[in-house]
């Protein structure tokens, strides 16, 4: 364990990004999981898709069995790189761009060529199989007759690629690799870019620390998502940038490296990407590393990186700083919002859970069909990220979408569902996702406050009464819930509303 203490009060910042909006545009979704199919491809991760409407014609999930296209992708014996993923991910796009009526040829076509997943499908095998659709996809969008040989190589993909995409002959090196767009897309939708507006403000003392941190003005904003509000949280920049650092050497590892701590088919934690349970959903363009910090007791050492050497000394460090952090933040809220100031503490629980996402985002040639990571609202309490110094994170808001500023000496609190309810919707859990972009890598970590799992939660009395009537429920593990939502591209929160 290093030495460095905390110290609360440096003049470092840390933006509070949360709604005062009403999450009201949203569809109320559906009730939780009824025996109804699900529209494939309703969820698209597509950056040009309006995410409300995708909601809207999004039919409730079904109960699954795990034919999570990453499990059977990173792990088992199939060994698909990471590189290949990206690829099919780069071509699933473009199946998403064709009309609806096409794709549903084209998914109709391959349901029956394809053998039932599940159940007793070894993971080299449903490989296969995706591989195998995606093949009859292209070849089915192009009428070219490409015979490919079943061990194809990444090489040979992203000949397919370029050769369906750009009629290029000769693809030798990755470098020279476009994933184009499998057609021309009818209505090119380039992402453009509204920054939020952030406050910063440099902390002084802890008397000021709540008010600055949560002010009713905070609280009251009508510009969501603007409820930036800068505080030092008296980490230093030079151990933010050893998180960095470790986390970034993690990602640059052979895939060999990292495979060793992969996570399996039913793991939250470990190495791999999220799955996408749904036919046709698209991968995000991003690898993640997903590990529980706190309580120790919690922690699964497998999945807890040996190389590079300083990752774990770097993150049991990271995970002390975020318990204090934790603690006044949830204090600062509770204060701003005239409370008694341990009771969300309370609500949490003395065994409340932090939980870290390592997520690395490669150069993508085309931003403006894959995204980073998927629109979402978080299940915890709040979430701290850390950035680098590359933009991507955006905020939903009003049907638009808006670019989270990078401040290389902070850290961005993001509300979480499960702080929504208890606040009884006061602090809004903002739907965000991320971008890719052609030029630089991005990483970032983010670190998820959860309530303990066994504990129920619930909206503060003190936040009740006749104008601002109880919104929500009381729940318990909100988590689970959550996350056969999450996985789909899909927000939960209904599920908790009154
Ligand atoms: O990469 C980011 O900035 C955000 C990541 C995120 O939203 C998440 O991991 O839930
Ligand atoms: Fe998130």
């Amino acid at each position: 364990m290093r030495a460095e203490q905390f110290k609360p009060f440096h003049k470092f910042v840390v933006v509070i990004a949360g709604s005062t909006r009403g999450s009201s545009k949203w569809k109320k979704g559906p009730s939780m999981p009824k025996d109804k199919a699900v529209n494939p491809m309703a969820v698209s991760s597509n950056p040009s898709t309006n995410f409300q409407e995708s909601i809207m014609e999004t039919e409730p999930p079904v109960q699954y069995e795990d034919t999570s296209h990453t499990s059977s992708i990173t792990c088992g014996e199939s060994k698909l790189s990471h590189e290949k993923e990206r690829v099919i991910a780069g071509l699933s796009e473009g199946v998403a761009k064709l009309g609806r009526e096409t794709q549903k040829q084209l998914y109709d076509y391959n349901a029956q060529a394809e053998p039932k997943q599940g159940g007793g499908v070894s993971a080299s095998k449903k490989g296969e199989i995706l591989l195998q659709r995606d093949r009859t996809l292209l070849q089915d969008m192009t009428d070219s007759q490409i015979n490919l040989p079943n061990n194809a190589t990444l090489k040979t993909w992203k000949k397919i690629a370029c050769e369906v995409n750009t009629q290029q002959e000769n693809v030798n090196s990755p470098t020279s690799f476009e994933c184009k767009p499998l057609m021309e897309l009818d209505e090119p939708q380039p992402v453009k870019k509204r920054r939020m507006q952030i406050r910063e403000v440099v902390m002084k003392d802890y008397s000021s620390y709540h008010k600055l941190l949560f002010d009713g003005d905070a609280i009251d904003a009508k510009e969501y998502p603007a409820t930036g509000k800068a505080i030092g949280h008296g980490i230093s920049t030079s151990f933010l940038d050893e998180i960095r650092q470790v986390t970034r050497d993690f990602f640059q590892q052979p895939m060999e490296e990292k495979n060793k701590i992969a996570k399996g088919v039913k793991d939250f934690e470990g190495y791999g990407a999220d799955p996408v349970p749904e036919e046709g959903q698209s991968l995000d363009w991003s690898d993640r590393l997903f590990v529980n910090v706190y309580p120790e007791d919690t922690r699964k050492s497998k999945f807890w990186p040996e190389s590079p050497a300083a990752f774990r000394d770097v993150l049991e460090e990271y995970t002390v700083k975020m318990k204090t952090f934790t603690e006044i933040v949830s204090k600062a809220m509770a204060k701003s919002l005239s409370l008694e100031e341990n009771c969300f503490l309370n609500q949490f629980g003395e065994r409340g859970l932090l939980k870290a996402r390592f997520n690395y985002y490669s150069c993508c040639e085309r931003p403006d069909l894959v995204l980073g990571l998927k629109p979402h609202a978080d299940n915890s309490g709040y979430t701290i990220i850390l950035q680098d110094d590359v933009e991507g994170l955006q905020v939903h808001k009003d049907g638009k979408w808006f670019t989270v500023p990078t401040i290389s000496h902070a850290l961005l609190v993001l509300m979480g569902d499960q702080m929504e309810i208890m606040t009884n919707g006061m602090f809004k859990s903002p739907v965000h996702r991320v971008l890719t972009n052609t030029e630089r890598e991005r990483i970032s970590v983010a670190m998820f406050y959860h309530p303990e799992p066994k504990k129920e939660i619930g909206p503060e009395e003190g936040l009740v009464n006749q104008e601002r009537p109880k919104l929500f429920k009381k729940v318990k593990g909100y988590a689970v819930t959550h996350w056969e939502y999450y996985q789909r591209g899909m927000r939960a929160l209904h599920v908790a509303k009154v």
